[in-house]
């Protein structure tokens, strides 16, 4: 569904130059959910904004769905750290700006703007002002704002993360079961291991300066998971710490 081919992305800036990613190989299969991680600065927002074909690659190639990538798209959504909601429109009609947006007919996505908002817990709140919502609730709104699309890949940038501890919690149980139900393709960045392990099928580890591939760590827990007591507790508990050792060693075992 995604394929990097030995992609490298290089910024020149007034302050000099920066290798934020050097030669990604990746494949990520339809309906396949994929964490990264990495310390700070070492490229995961880069490589979300390469697949989204917001920036171009420097070397390599990528292709989503078959085609490559050159511009965005509108298969491709993308899910920011905070909602950016449009202020002066409903809660309805903040999930139905995309479909204003692409000239879509409205009355048939109405109806399940209303369905996603209540399977995000959010029925009966269709007509509140982004204002009247906490973090967490325009969150999900804007979630479902991805989600009207239909989108065959979902890119999710660190979305969770400005968010208090317990709802960012319920938050990725919520789209644990949204991806269970949709199956869309998803690359979810994240700082937080817990995240990754009840998300991800796979977690991908870069090191950074050059941001490269460190290791990859396959989560073989069925669905739904719980990060509670469990049969696969001590299986999460293994990755957790796995992948702790991974971010926390200094970058001298990098494969070349
Ligand atoms: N537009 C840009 N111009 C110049 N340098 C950039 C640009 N965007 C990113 N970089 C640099 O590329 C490197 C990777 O940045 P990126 O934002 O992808 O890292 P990140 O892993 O997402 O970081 P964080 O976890 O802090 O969000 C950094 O050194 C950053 O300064």
């Amino acid at each position: 569904m995604i394929q990097l081919n030995n992609v490298s992305r290089t910024f020149h800036g007034r302050r000099g130059t920066v290798e934020a990613l050097r030669g990604i190989d990746l494949h990520i299969r339809e309906g396949e959910f994929v964490a990264v991680v990495g310390r700070s600065g070492c490229g995961k927002s880069t490589l979300l904004r390469l697949i989204a074909g917001l920036i171009p690659v420097t070397e390599g190639n990528i292709v989503v769905g078959g085609t490559a990538v050159t511009k965005a798209r509108r298969e491709t959504a993308m899910q920011f750290q905070r909602p950016a909601l449009l202020p002066w429109r409903t809660v309805l009609g903040n999930v139905l700006f995309p479909v204003e947006i692409f000239g879509w007919k409205k009355r048939q996505h109405v109806e399940r703007a209303r369905q996603l908002l209540a399977t995000v817990g959010l029925a009966g709140f269709e007509d509140r002002m982004p204002h009247e919502l906490s973090g967490g609730m325009q969150q999900r709104v804007s979630l479902c704002r991805s989600l009207i699309q239909s989108p065959k890949v979902m890119l999710m940038d660190e979305p969770f993360s400005a968010l208090d501890a317990l709802t960012r919690e319920e938050m990725s149980v919520e789209l644990q079961r949204i991806h269970m139900e949709e199956r869309t393709t998803t690359v979810f960045v994240t700082h937080s291991i817990d995240e990754a392990v009840l998300l991800a099928d796979r977690v991908v580890v870069l090191s950074p300066r050059p941001g490269r591939i460190k290791e990859i760590v396959e989560v073989d827990v069925p669905r739904p998971r719980s990060l509670g007591h469990s049969e696969h507790l001590e299986t999460l508990a293994r990755h957790q710490a796995r992948l702790h050792e991974l971010l926390m060693h200094k970058d001298e075992a990098v494969a070349a």
